[in-house]
């Protein structure tokens, strides 16, 4: 049976940098990033929901969805995020479900989910690991990442519960306002707290 650690964070926080640590010292890593593409793929039953709702013009001239401007218009409206998560979550929910089945003999699979706390997912989660950065560090990350100027990238983050709300639910916190290096050193230390499982 396997044990479940989620890994939350705000927008920009590092998730990925540790799922991408997580995955090449071989551990088991699902990411609701990655399967909320696979659930919009062209002709997919998701992708005609969206459509039937927030019209053709969110496609891109090949049928698949142009995201910039689907985070253009879910990040500066409110109501438009929640037309878009109350299609999208329960494929997406579907998904990791099947997912999380396939890898259940692993002793520890990893669950990045930036939503993990706003969707209720913590009950699937025998434990949650929190990325933390500063404001100041996550709007110089996500304008260089996303190439968005800084009004844009702090509507992402306001789009998301406040990492004082994430801590009252006792996650482990991580530190990344640090170096790479300094990210997977601690991810290191949480392995070994993590003892008694290995990832065959
Ligand atoms: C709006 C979309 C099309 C923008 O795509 P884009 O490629 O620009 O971003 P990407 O999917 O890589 O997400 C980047 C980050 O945005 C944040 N984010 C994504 N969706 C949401 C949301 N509905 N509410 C708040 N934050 C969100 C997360 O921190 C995520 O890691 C996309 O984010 C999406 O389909 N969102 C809805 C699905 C969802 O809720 N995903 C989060 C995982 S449960
Ligand atoms: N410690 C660090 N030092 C320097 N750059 C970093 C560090 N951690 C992450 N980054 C960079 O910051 C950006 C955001 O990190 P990452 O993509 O891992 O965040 P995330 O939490 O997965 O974001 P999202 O919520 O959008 O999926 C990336 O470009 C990443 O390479």
């Amino acid at each position: 049976m396997a044990k479940y650690i989620g890994i939350t964070g705000g927008i920009g926080s590092g998730k990925s940098a540790v799922g991408d640590y997580l995955l090449s010292l071989g551990y088991p890593v699902i990411d609701t990033d990655v399967i909320s593409r696979e659930v919009v793929q062209p002709g997919s039953d998701t992708l005609a929901l969206l459509t039937n709702t927030f019209g053709q013009d969110i496609l891109l001239a090949d049928g698949s969805l142009n995201r910039p401007e689907m985070a253009r218009r879910v990040f500066t409206d409110v109501q438009k995020r929640k037309q878009l998560n109350a299609i999208m979550h329960p494929s997406i929910h579907r998904l990791v479900k099947e997912r999380m089945a396939e890898v259940a003999h692993r002793p520890l699979v990893f669950l990045m989910v930036p939503l993990l706390y706003e969707t209720g997912f913590q009950r699937f989660c025998n434990e949650v690991w929190l990325v933390q950065t500063s404001r100041q560090k996550q709007v110089e990350r996500l304008t260089a990442r996303d190439q968005i100027d800084e009004a844009f990238a702090l509507k992402k983050i306001e789009a998301q519960m406040s990492d004082a709300d994430r801590l009252a639910y006792g996650p482990k916190p991580i530190d990344n306002n640090g170096t790479l290096a300094a990210l997977y050193r601690q991810v290191d230390e949480l392995l070994a707290a993590e003892k008694p499982y290995d990832k065959s």
